[in-house]
């Protein structure tokens, strides 16, 4: 007999009121690393991004990202090739301890308007481990060969 234990963390979602009847974010393909997050803008209200122009889109749900785990806000590549639409703080990041609405800082680098209607995927939310490093200051900093270059100082 075979037993398959699911030892995928589990992502708990909160439905708020601005995202009834919204899909569920969720993977779009049996292999994504995202989970598409959609837009939770009214119906009859569309957001407008003018070009240069940023706006925080909401997506209508309280992500519970589980201990030991962030959740990577990171743009759509098809609305970055096609309309210049990307994440203005990519990747956004939201912790595992933040109970508010996980919001998308959209931003129209792009030539035209670009209208964001209710139930767009505007972007994805990748689940990464992250570790907590223990903070320690001291006063001088160990030697390596590379010592202080950095930013080109391997040459190109
Ligand atoms: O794209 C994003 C980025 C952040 N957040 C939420 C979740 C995250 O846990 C919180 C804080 O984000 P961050 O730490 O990046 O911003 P901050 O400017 O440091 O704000 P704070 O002082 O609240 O930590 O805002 C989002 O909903 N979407
Ligand atoms: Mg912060």
């Amino acid at each position: 007999m075979n037993i398959h234990h699911d030892t995928r963390p589990t992502l708990n979602l909160i439905r708020l009121a601005n995202g009834e009847g919204l899909d569920l974010p969720t993977y779009e393909s049996k292999g994504a690393a995202g989970i598409d997050l959609r837009a939770a803008v009214e119906e009859a209200a569309p957001l407008t991004l003018l070009p240069g122009k940023r706006a925080l889109v909401p997506t209508g749900f309280i992500f519970e990202i589980p201990e030991g785990f962030e959740g990577q806000v990171r743009p759509r590549s098809g609305l970055a090739f096609k309309n210049g639409i990307t994440c203005l703080n990519s990747p956004g990041t939201v912790d595992s301890d933040y109970r508010g609405e996980v919001k998308v800082l959209l931003i129209n680098l792009g030539e035209e308007p670009f209208v964001i209607s209710r139930g767009m995927r505007i972007a994805q939310m990748v689940i990464a481990p992250v570790t907590q490093a223990r903070v320690a200051e001291i006063t001088a900093a160990s030697e390596t060969v590379r010592g202080a270059g950095g930013f080109g100082s391997t040459g190109v």
